[in-house]
């Protein structure tokens, strides 16, 4: 699969899953995408007192709003947009997919003003999320029993840059029995920036 196939809105949450119908929810997606923007513009936002002041009177006037529609796991919207870059959820850096072929997969990441340690680096965690993310999605990819992350090691090679488009790869490098050993790199157009070896263990039916 390809993103000329068409089909490419489809593999931003767990690669190549359709959005179950009625599950869409495009006003929480721009809710999500808001909310994302704003993390990025708060972090990098040095207001006047009565600007920040007034920022949190409105941001606690949201909290009470939602407070009335709290939900479950099995209900929750955020994070099972599965067409929206962000899957409407606002944790994971945003991952764009661009080829996904069952067992490796391409895509583009870009980290915002949020996600900065410090001295202009990407922090280690969040690239450290990135890859858990995406190499988790290939090891539960459609149709492979349901595993989870139990080691994974990141290798840092570069400083990394925010606001910057990156490239982000990931792919099965073997299986031996319930262990899937999956790969990760994180480039930028001139350098190998991370690398990441994760292993992902297929849980056994008391364990779903
Ligand atoms: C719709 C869905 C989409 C899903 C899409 C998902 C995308 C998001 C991905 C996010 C994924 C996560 O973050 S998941 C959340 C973070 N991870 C967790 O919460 C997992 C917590 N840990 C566990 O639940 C457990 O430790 C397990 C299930 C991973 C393994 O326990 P177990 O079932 O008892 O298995 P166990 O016998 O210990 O180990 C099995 C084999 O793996 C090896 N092994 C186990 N742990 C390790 C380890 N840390 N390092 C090396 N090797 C290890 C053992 O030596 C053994 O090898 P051998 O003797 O057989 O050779």
């Amino acid at each position: 699969m390809s993103a000329a196939d068409g089909v490419r809105e489809h593999y931003n949450l767990w690669l190549g899953r359709r959005q179950p119908p009625g599950t869409e929810d495009p006003d929480f997606t721009r809710l999500a995408d808001a909310v994302r923007r704003l993390q990025d513009q708060f972090t990098a936002s040095r207001p006047p007192p009565a600007l920040a002041a007034h920022s949190a009177d409105t941001i606690e006037d949201l909290v009470a709003a939602l407070a009335g529609y709290q939900v479950g796991e099995p209900d929750q919207v955020a994070g099972r947009q599965f067409a929206a870059v962000g899957r409407g959820q606002t944790f994971v850096p945003p991952v764009e997919i661009d080829t996904f072929d069952g067992d490796s997969v391409t895509a583009r990441v870009s980290f915002g003003r949020f996600y900065l340690g410090s001295n202009g680096a990407v922090h280690g965690g969040a690239i450290s999320l990135l890859f858990d993310d995406l190499l988790g999605q290939v090891a539960n990819a459609p149709g492979k029993p349901r595993s989870r992350t139990a080691s994974l090691s990141v290798d840092y090679r570069r400083v990394i840059p925010l606001e910057t488009e990156l490239t982000v790869t990931a792919h099965t490098s073997r299986v031996e029995g319930r262990k899937v050993f999956v790969s990760g790199a994180l480039r930028s157009d001139r350098h190998l920036l991370a690398e990441a070896e994760g292993l992902f263990v297929r849980l056994l039916a008391d364990q779903q």
